[in-house]
C-alpha cells in the first residue's frame, strides 16, 4: 500500500494537501474523484515522488517512498500525468520501448522486445508502431503513453486522467485492460477521474477529494450514492441501479 503519515503540500502561499492520513493502493482499480481544484494530481504527485511533500511522510510497501533508489521506484511504480512533455521525433515503438528502460538501461533485449510487442498489441498500437508521436491523434497518442506505462510493468500504476481525449470505444477497452492486469497480475492501479460511472462500473475503492483533503474513501458501491457525491460535487447527483450497476444522472 501507498500509506501518507500527516502529508501537506504547500505550493508558493496555497496550501494545496493539507494533513492527510491515508492508505492507497489495494490490489484492484482505486479511483481518485472530486472536484477541480481539489487536489488530485498533487495527490498523484505526492504519491509518486515527483513532488515532495512539505510535511509528512510517504510509505511505499512501509518504506520511506522518498528515500528510495530511483531505479528501485520506476520498478515498483509507474506514473502517467496529464501532460507529457516527451520529444516529438519519437515513434510509438520508441516510447514504449522507453517504458522498459528501468530494466533495459538503454539495450533492451529479447523479453523486453516481448513485452513492448504484447504492450502494443493491447492498446491497438501495431498499424501506426513507427508513427512519430507528433504525427497521432489524441487519443491514439494517449494510447501509447499508457502503452509505454504497462510496459514498465511496475506493481503500482498511477494514473492521471487516462480516459482523456479517448472515444467511448478506447475508454472501455483501457479500463476492461487495467481491470484484467490487476486480476491477472495483482496489479495497484490508482486513476484520477472525472466521469464518475467508469468510476462506478470497473472501478473497485473510490476516494474522494475536497478542498485539499480526502473526505470520502471506501468501496465503489458506498461511494456510489446520492447523497455522499452530492456532497463531494456539491450538486444534485442521483444515483440508479441499472444492470447491476450503479449509474449517476447529475444532467439538469
Ligand atoms: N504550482 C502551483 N502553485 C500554486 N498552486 C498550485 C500549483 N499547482 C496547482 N496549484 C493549486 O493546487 C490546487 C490543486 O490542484 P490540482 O491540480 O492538484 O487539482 P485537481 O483536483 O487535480 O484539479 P483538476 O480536476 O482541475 O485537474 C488548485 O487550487 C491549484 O490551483
Amino acid at each position: 500500500m501507498i500509506q501518507l503519515k500527516n502529508v501537506s503540500l504547500r505550493l508558493g502561499q496555497h496550501c494545496v494537501l493539507g494533513d492527510i492520513n491515508a492508505s492507497i493502493g489495494a490490489p484492484g482499480l482505486t479511483a481518485i474523484i472530486g472536484p477541480n481544484g481539489a487536489g488530485k494530481s498533487s495527490l498523484l504527485s505526492v504519491m509518486s515522488r515527483l513532488q515532495p511533500p512539505t510535511e509528512g511522510i510517504v510509505l511505499l510497501d512501509g518504506k520511506n517512498l522518498h528515500d528510495l533508489p530511483g531505479n528501485t521506484v520506476a520498478k515498483q511504480l509507474s506514473l502517467l500525468r496529464q501532460e507529457n512533455h516527451l520529444v516529438s521525433r519519437l515513434t510509438v515503438a520508441d516510447l514504449v520501448c522507453f517504458g522498459r528502460f528501468p530494466y533495459h538501461k538503454g539495450r533492451p533485449g529479447k523479453s523486453d522486445w516481448e513485452k513492448i510487442q504484447q504492450c502494443l498489441t493491447l492498446l491497438e498500437l501495431d498499424s501506426i508502431r513507427h508513427r512519430y508521436l507528433d504525427q497521432l491523434s489524441g487519443g491514439q497518442k494517449q494510447r501509447a503513453f499508457i502503452a509505454m506505462i504497462l510496459a514498465q510493468d511496475t506493481p503500482y500504476i498511477l494514473l492521471d486522467e487516462p480516459l482523456n481525449n479517448l472515444d467511448m470505444k478506447h475508454g472501455v477497452a483501457i479500463m476492461k485492460t487495467l481491470k484484467k492486469a490487476a486480476k491477472t497480475s495483482q496489479k495497484r492501479v490508482i486513476m484520477v477521474l472525472h466521469d464518475i460511472n467508469f468510476a462506478s462500473v470497473y472501478c473497485d475503492f473510490i476516494v474522494a477529494m475536497q478542498n485539499g483533503g480526502i473526505t470520502h474513501q471506501g468501496r465503489t458501491e458506498e461511494i456510489m450514492d446520492s447523497a455522499v457525491l452530492s456532497d463531494i460535487y456539491q450538486m444534485s447527483m442521483r444515483v440508479e441501479e441499472f444492470h447491476q450497476q450503479r449509474i449517476c444522472f447529475y444532467y439538469q
